[in-house]
């Protein structure tokens, strides 16, 4: 390993964009399938891997949603969970934030209950193993409607003291943050935080609506947002997290080229980024990776990763007194 490699797994960071669908890897993905009996239509992990080969966000969707398919049972989103949490700790994640999609799940009958419990027996048991914490999001399909958000919403009634967020992922383009007003305002009442994917492949209109018609905590993505100058300087003013997915960036052909990737102009114009992996089984990299990644595509310096890792806990939905307390151990290690 590079000095600068070692340097970024040590890095104590948060990861606030990750969806644990999209931890799902190939071998495990066989492994569920084997269990729960359920037929896959690849033959080998190999074939799976040359299939993750995405022009734009759709073609990702569509594979994507067909893997969770072998997700069945308590057990398996419990081991789906322990599976991402070791790749977190290992690259000096000390806290994640993970975004589920229970209508992925629902719709195919499986129970609110089994998916969320198995989830947060996971969480419980990362934090028991690696001192890692974490915190739920529940996202919102935006290609479905409004009426089937209010009612995943209202199954996760009896967990809402378990759930942090609420979040909206899924299809961007024809599905703008303002078909969701509604439900992200009963959310809002319930005391949960708000975040959503915007401006990853839908216009700076989109980023605008989030903030105005969601009442947006932080922004997932937020890439198209440098097409509009005022906006911009309203995130930078707002310091409003953008949660930036450098491998997710580059895999869906949001940005051509890692060497052309904005996040150190987002940096530049004050924008308060950070790096997260997104959906790292299907990108080819966990977080410690697309730092990496990124740093070498874009000559980042320590002192920008730190800044990234520093905005990753102050964009974190913890309490002001463990942000604090994350900050200042971060200092320390960057002192050396
Ligand atoms: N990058 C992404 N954008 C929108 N929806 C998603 N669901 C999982 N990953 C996503
Ligand atoms: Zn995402």
């Amino acid at each position: 390993m590079t000095d600068l490699s070692q340097f970024i797994a040590g890095l104590p960071k948060a990861e606030l964009h990750l969806h644990i669908e999209g931890s799902l890897e190939p071998e495990l993905m066989f492994e569920l399938a084997q269990r729960n009996n359920v037929a896959i239509p690849y033959a080998s992990v190999e074939e799976v891997r040359a299939a993750y080969d995405f022009s734009n966000l759709q073609d990702f969707l569509d594979i994507y949603y067909a893997g969770a398919d072998v997700l069945r049972t308590r057990a398996d989103f419990h081991d789906l969970a322990m599976a991402y949490f070791a790749r977190a700790a290992a690259d000096g994640v000390v806290h994640a934030e993970i975004m589920f999609d229970p209508q992925t799940h629902t719709d195919r009958g499986i129970p609110f209950a089994e998916v969320i419990e198995g989830l947060l027996s996971a969480m419980a048991a990362a934090e028991a193993e690696y001192g890692l914490t974490s915190q739920l999001i529940l996202s919102f399909l935006r290609h479905l409607s409004e009426e089937a958000a209010f009612a995943t919403l209202a199954m996760a009634e009896p967990w809402l003291d378990r759930i942090t967020a609420v979040g909206l992922d899924s299809s961007e383009v024809g599905h703008p943050p303002a078909k969701f007003a509604r439900v992200f305002a009963a959310a809002r009442e319930k005391g949960l935080k708000i975040t959503a994917h915007a401006g990853e492949e839908g216009p700076p209109a989109y980023v605008h609506e989030a903030l105005d018609l969601l009442g947006v905590d932080r922004i997932d993505h937020g890439n198209r947002a440098l097409e509009d100058e005022a906006l911009v300087s309203r995130l930078a003013a707002e310091e409003m997290t953008l949660t930036v997915c450098p491998l997710s960036n580059l895999k869906l052909c949001v940005v051509n080229d890692l060497a052309d990737h904005p996040l150190d102009r987002m940096l530049a114009r004050g924008l308060k980024a950070t790096v997260n992996s997104d959906d790292p089984a299907y990108f080819g990299g966990y977080v410690a990776d697309n730092y990496r990644a990124v740093a070498q595509a874009r000559g980042l310096s320590r002192a920008d990763l730190v800044t990234l890792a520093r905005n990753s806990f102050t964009g974190s939905f913890l309490p002001a007194e463990a942000v604090a307390r994350h900050v200042e151990r971060l200092e320390a290690y960057a002192a050396g």
